[in-house]
């Protein structure tokens, strides 16, 4: 069964249309690559795939539950690190984990081990009585992805984690997720950088106006293209799109 089945998804927005027909199966214990250039409606997708936005049309299925019909029972099976996510920031980290664990209806004491165990692997444990609210970017991404993790979801959504990380953080984060994919877990995330996903991922999804392009595991998308970032610009049609012509004026000669 595939972790993720979606099926003629659509999402308008008044007159723009933002999802414009999904249809996709995503395997499962895989690191899952949606890329797509801005405004190809990834975020848009994640969020109806993850309960957070009602379709206008269409179905997701999270290992054989309906999402919109289901939503609770979806929801305990995955974890979700949306963008821009709202935190309550007047918890410390640890305590936003409690309450999250609790939320999550685990055991106290089970909180507690698991919360300590990701504040140490996230390099987040000086930083656990420390408000949300005082956190960096990175560190707010880090505390997210904890949250995320907490209940151990056998699927992973991630919207741009790796934003605003910095590379020491950024190498802390792909561990822990490649670990947990290599136990049979399913990460699904949407990135801009073409080389992290080429690296991270088996299976990548290509997402441009409101439509996958191509999908299937990453040699099969790459193709006979040097790098994924190629097969993009040319899935995409983005290729010889310079500003040479346009831009005439910018830099040195006439002010
Ligand atoms: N709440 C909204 N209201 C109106 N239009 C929206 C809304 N959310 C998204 N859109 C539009 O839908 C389209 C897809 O947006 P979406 O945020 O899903 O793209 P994206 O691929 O995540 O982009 P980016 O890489 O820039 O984050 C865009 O044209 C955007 O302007």
């Amino acid at each position: 069964m595939p972790a993720v089945r979606v099926e003629g998804l659509w999402k308008r927005f008044g007159e723009q249309v933002a999802v414009a027909g999904i249809d996709l199966e995503i395997p499962a214990g895989r690191f899952v690559g949606l890329v797509g250039p801005n405004g190809a409606g990834k975020t848009t997708t994640l969020s109806m795939v993850t309960g957070l936005l009602r379709p206008d049309s269409g179905r997701v299925e999270i290992g054989g539950a309906d999402v919109w019909q289901d939503p609770a029972a979806v929801k305990a099976r995955i974890g979700v690190l949306p963008e821009g996510l709202r935190m309550f920031e007047r918890l410390s980290g640890r305590e936003l984990l409690a309450y999250t664990g609790r939320l999550r209806g685990l055991p106290g004491d089970e909180v507690d081990k698991r919360a300590t165990q990701l504040l140490d692997v996230l390099d987040l444990a000086g930083a656990q009585n420390k408000l949300v609210v005082d956190y960096s970017t990175g560190m707010r991404k880090k505390i997210g992805l904890a949250a995320a993790l907490l209940h151990n979801p056998e699927v992973l959504f991630l919207d741009e984690p790796f934003e605003g990380v910095d590379p020491v953080s950024a190498q802390t984060i792909r561990k822990v997720l490649e670990r947990y994919t290599a136990s049979g877990a399913t990460v699904v995330f949407s990135s801009h950088v073409m080389e992290l996903v080429e690296s991270l991922c088996s299976w990548v999804a290509v997402l441009a106006g409101g439509r996958i392009r191509a999908h299937g595991p990453l040699a099969d998308v790459r193709g006979d293209a040097p790098t994924l970032q190629d097969a993009f610009l040319e899935l995409v049609g983005m290729r010889g799109n310079t500003a040479d012509d346009n831009l005439d004026w910018l830099g040195g000669g006439t002010r």
